[in-house]
């Protein structure tokens, strides 16, 4: 995959396939609300002085007050997009959010995949996009993925370039985040810090709702098998290649209206109608791309169950100031997880045990090559 000036991807075959502006349905934040939200983040910040870094944010005390600030102070034509959004989702399965207030002096971009420093270093936007999380779910974090940070860096590392991660500075297939895991996010939001360099790198995403039509009956059916498997990410199980999780299907739901989940990358079918029906919907999906260079205060987010989401190649300079997006995840229920997490923590325990043949989740859902 590759992508040129006039903003298309070229996929193997060599087919130019556009991208639509997301900017062009974003909501702006006048000053006036991103103001009012900074106040938000820096009064709940202040509450939350004493919180050490090493705890990762992770504190139910922490989201709740998110909340409520958020639902009492918080701009008021944002907390009606994000409810919106949460019921609705929209065509594109995505949100864009611009002009976020983030901290003014920002430390350089980590080079080893996280930010290490003092939180009270980013704390208008780790507060910021916390407000924003916990209007639209329950925030969540995984053990397995980055230490079970509340807020992941997402930055390219040295080395890791051609990896298909977030940490990785390719083309970056089109994916479900998390799609094997049985606690996966419903939404995923991205925040800006810093763009690349040549500010190239475009987030893509690619709503269901656009492709569904693009499916003939005999497709949408074959989707709805539980045929495929879907590889544990290398974030999850480290250089392990062999981990699935599965068989699942690929659509599911209402059929006028279906979830998907889907990965163009690490999904597979021993079905050969299985696999005729993924690449029918990868044609479908890339017809319907969305996507915009996210700039500082830039906040997208991804409804994961009705849009996947990528990201075009751009060239990494470790230098300290490269791309630096952070991340964070939401459920529509905490509760569902209760099993796997410590009480009052919003980290989901580890599914997979490294230097082990065992998945550790209670539910066998794992099968290995
Ligand atoms: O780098 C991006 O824009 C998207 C990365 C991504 O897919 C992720 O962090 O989940
Ligand atoms: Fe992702």
């Amino acid at each position: 995959m590759s992508v040129d000036q006039a903003a298309t991807v070229t996929d193997d075959e060599g087919r130019a396939w556009p991208i639509r502006e997301a900017g062009a349905s974003a909501l702006v934040l006048s000053e006036e609300d991103s103001e009012c939200l900074r106040a938000v983040a820096l009064g709940v910040a202040a509450r939350h002085a004493s919180r050490p870094s090493g705890l990762h944010l992770d504190d139910s005390d922490l989201m709740v007050d998110c909340k409520l600030r958020m639902l009492r102070d918080g701009p008021e034509s944002l907390v009606q997009a994000l409810t919106e959004f949460r019921y609705r989702s929209n065509p594109d399965g995505a949100l864009l959010l611009r002009n976020l207030p983030i901290d003014d002096a920002l430390p350089p971009t980590p080079e080893q995949g996280n930010f290490d420093g003092d939180w009270q270093r980013l704390k208008v936007a780790s507060m910021t996009q916390l407000a924003v999380m916990n209007i639209l779910g329950d925030v969540i974090s995984y053990a397995d993925e980055k230490a079970g940070r509340i807020i992941q860096d997402v930055v390219p590392v040295a080395g890791a370039e051609k990896r298909q991660e977030n940490t990785g500075s390719c083309f970056l297939e089109l994916h479900t985040e998390d799609g094997f895991h049985p606690q996966r996010p419903r939404f995923i939001s991205l925040l800006a810090l810093r763009p690349d360099h040549e500010r190239v790198a475009l987030t893509l995403a690619s709503g269901i709702r656009r492709s569904l039509a693009c499916l003939d009956g005999g497709t949408r059916e074959v989707l709805a098998r539980p045929i495929y498997r879907i590889r544990l990410s290398s974030s999850f199980v480290g250089d392990r290649e062999d981990v699935y999780a599965g068989p699942v299907p690929v659509l599911t739901g209402s059929l006028s209206d279906p979830d998907l989940c889907v990965d163009f990358h690490a999904m597979t079918s021993d079905d050969p109608e299985g696999r005729r029906a993924i690449d029918s919907l990868r044609r479908a999906i890339l017809t319907n791309l969305v996507g915009h260079v996210l700039a500082a205060g830039d906040l997208l987010i991804v409804d994961n169950d009705k849009a996947v989401h990528g990201r075009t190649g751009f060239t990494a300079r470790y230098d300290g100031q490269d791309r630096w997006l952070r991340r964070s995840f939401a459920v529509p229920d905490l509760r569902r997880s209760t099993a796997d997490r410590m009480p009052r923590s919003h980290v989901h325990r580890r599914i997979f045990t490294p230097g082990t043949d065992h998945a550790v989740h209670r539910r066998p859902m794992f099968s290995y090559e």
